[in-house]
């Protein structure tokens, strides 16, 4: 189990490091517009989850989309005191 910011915390290392073998990277790598369309098709996935499936696959989906909505914060430069000052 990880909280947000402890995710935020090793992807942004893993970033900052260029940690070999890490999804992470190579995703920001491929820049925003690839995070971008993995950000919504895990959007859509909750969705659906949430409509058909049940709450642990909700959970799961819900856990992906906040991965990819780090990766856009990653790669945009923003923190999650950034996005916490406007909730
Ligand atoms: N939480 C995640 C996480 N969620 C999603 N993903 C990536 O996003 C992919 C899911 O999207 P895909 O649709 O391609 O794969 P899928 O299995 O079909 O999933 P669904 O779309 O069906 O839901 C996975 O294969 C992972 O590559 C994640 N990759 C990493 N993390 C966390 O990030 C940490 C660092 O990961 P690395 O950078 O790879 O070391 C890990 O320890 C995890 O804690």
């Amino acid at each position: 189990m990880k909280t947000f910011d402890e995710l935020y915390l090793e992807l942004a290392g893993k970033w900052r490091e260029r940690t070999p073998g890490s999804g992470s990277v190579d995703a920001l790598d491929k820049g925003i517009h690839h995070i971008g369309k993995k950000l919504l098709e895990e959007a859509a996935e909750t969705w659906m989850a949430a409509e058909h499936e049940g709450t642990e696959r909700v959970a799961e989906e819900l856990s992906q989309l906040l991965y990819w909505s780090q990766l856009v914060m990653i790669s945009v430069g923003l923190t999650p005191h950034d996005v916490y000052s406007r909730l």
